[in-house]
C-alpha cells in the first residue's frame, strides 16, 4: 500500500512557489524577510534551500504550509501552488486537506515535534485517521507498515514504545513515518539531520533519498552544503531573503556563478582535497531592516563595483540555472575563482 507518492504532477511540478514575499513587523516598521522567491519542486527530486542562518529558509518553508507565525509575519505577495490550490490564499478547509494529505513537514528536533504522552503507534494512528476513514485496527496495521517502510527495526513491537524510549535517529524515522502516513506528494524537511550524529545523519538522508526515488518531492532546508552535494538534485541558494543562485546541484556547486555561492562552497570542509581550513565569508547576513537597496550581498562581496549599488531586479537565466548578480558574466569570463 505504501508505494509511489500521490499528487497531481501533470504540470511537471508537485509544488510551485511563485514570487513569494513574506513581510515582518519589526521595531523599525514592516520589512520583507523573504522577497520574490520562486522555484518548483519536481517529482522524484530533492530540492535544497540552502544558505546561512537568517537568510529566510525557514520562513519560506513554513509559509508553504501557512505555518509561519501570523502574529508577526504576513504573506505579502505570491502564490504557492499545490494540487490545484493556492496555499497563499486558501481557506481553512483547503489548508486542512493540503496539510498532511498533499504536503507535510519534518523538523530538526524530533523530540519537540511529538507528544511524549502518546505511544508511537497512537501518534501515527491519529495522523492516519485525521485524513482517512479507517478503523483504529486498520490504522494500527498501516502504522506498523509505515515504520517498516522507514527502516525502524522490529516495527510492530515499536508501536507500543513511548518517544523517550527511542534514540534520536529512530525518533526522526518515526516523524518521517508520520509525515508520509497519508502519502503526500511533497515533504518539507527543515534541517532534519542537524540534531543527529554523522552516521545517523547519513541513514536519514539515505531514507529521504529513497522516498524521493519512489516519487516524492522533497524540499530540504539546510545550511550544510556537503549534505546538499551528496543527496540533492537541485539547489536554491538564499541570501538576505532572496534566491541568489539556483540550478542543478552538481553544476552550481562545481561552478558557482554568484560570489556568495562561491563563498559558501569555499566554506565546506573538503576532506578529499585536504582543505580542512574553512574559508568563511567576512561579515554576516544583515537583519531585514538593514538590507541594502542594491545587491544585498554587495557589502560583503570582494567583486562588488559601483554597478552593484542598483537593485538586482532579475535572476539572469541560462538553461536550468539562474543567478542574481549583474557581474556574473564578467566573473566567469575572467575565470575568477573567488574563494578557491
Ligand atoms: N516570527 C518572526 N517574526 C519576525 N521576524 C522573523 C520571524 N521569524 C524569522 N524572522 C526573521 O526572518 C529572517 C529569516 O529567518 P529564517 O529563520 O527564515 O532564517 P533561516 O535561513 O531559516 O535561518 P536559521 O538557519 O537560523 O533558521 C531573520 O532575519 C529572522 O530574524
Amino acid at each position: 500500500m505504501i508505494t509511489r507518492a500521490g499528487g497531481n504532477h501533470e504540470n511537471g511540478y508537485a509544488l510551485r512557489i511563485d514570487d513569494l514575499s513574506v513581510s515582518a513587523a519589526t521595531a523599525g516598521g514592516v520589512v520583507d524577510v523573504v522577497s520574490g522567491v520562486s522555484f518548483d519542486l519536481r517529482p522524484c527530486e530533492i530540492t535544497a534551500l540552502a544558505g546561512e542562518s537568517g537568510s529566510g529558509k525557514t520562513v519560506t518553508a513554513l509559509a508553504v504550509l501557512r505555518l509561519h507565525d501570523v502574529r508577526t509575519l504576513r504573506i505579502r505577495t505570491g502564490r504557492i501552488l499545490v494540487d490545484g490550490a493556492d496555499m497563499a490564499s486558501a481557506g481553512p478547509d483547503v489548508l486542512r486537506r493540503i496539510r498532511g494529505e498533499k504536503v507535510s513537514m519534518v523538523f530538526q528536533e524530533p523530540m519537540n515535534s511529538i507528544d511524549p504522552m502518546y505511544t508511537v503507534g497512537s501518534a501515527i494512528v491519529e495522523v492516519i485517521r485525521a485524513h482517512q476513514r479507517v478503523t483504529r485496527r486498520a490504522a494500527l496495521r498501516q502504522a506498523g507498515e509505515l515504520l517498516e517502510h522507514v527502516g525502524v527495526p522490529d516495527p510492530r513491537n515499536r508501536l507500543g514504545a513511548y518517544p523517550f524510549e527511542l534514540s534520536g535517529g529512530l525518533l526522526q524515522r518515526v516523524m518521517i513515518a508520520m509525515a508520509i502516513a497519508n502519502q503526500p506528494s511533497v515533504l518539507i524537511a527543515d534541517e532534519p539531520t542537524t540534531a543527529l550524529d554523522v552516521t545517523v545523519q547519513q541513514q536519514i538522508m539515505q531514507l529521504l533519498r529513497r522516498l524521493a526515488d519512489e516519487g516524492m518531492s522533497i524540499l530540504l532546508v539546510t545550511h550544510d552544503l556537503a549534505v546538499v552535494s551528496e543527496y540533492a538534485d537541485t539547489i536554491n541558494v538564499m541570501y538576505a531573503g532572496q534566491i541568489v543562485e539556483s540550478g542543478p546541484v552538481r553544476e552550481v556547486l562545481s561552478e558557482p556563478e554568484h560570489p556568495y555561492t562561491a563563498g559558501l562552497v569555499g566554506a565546506v570542509p573538503d576532506v578529499a582535497n585536504r582543505r580542512l581550513e574553512l574559508s568563511t565569508i567576512p561579515g554576516r547576513v544583515p537583519p531585514p531592516d538593514e538590507f541594502p537597496a542594491g545587491c544585498r550581498f554587495a557589502p560583503r562581496c570582494s567583486f562588488a563595483e559601483a554597478e552593484c549599488d542598483a537593485p538586482v531586479a532579475q535572476l539572469f537565466p541560462r538553461e536550468e540555472r539562474r543567478v542574481r548578480c549583474v557581474r556574473h558574466a564578467q566573473l566567469s569570463l575572467e575565470g575568477v575563482e573567488p574563494y578557491a
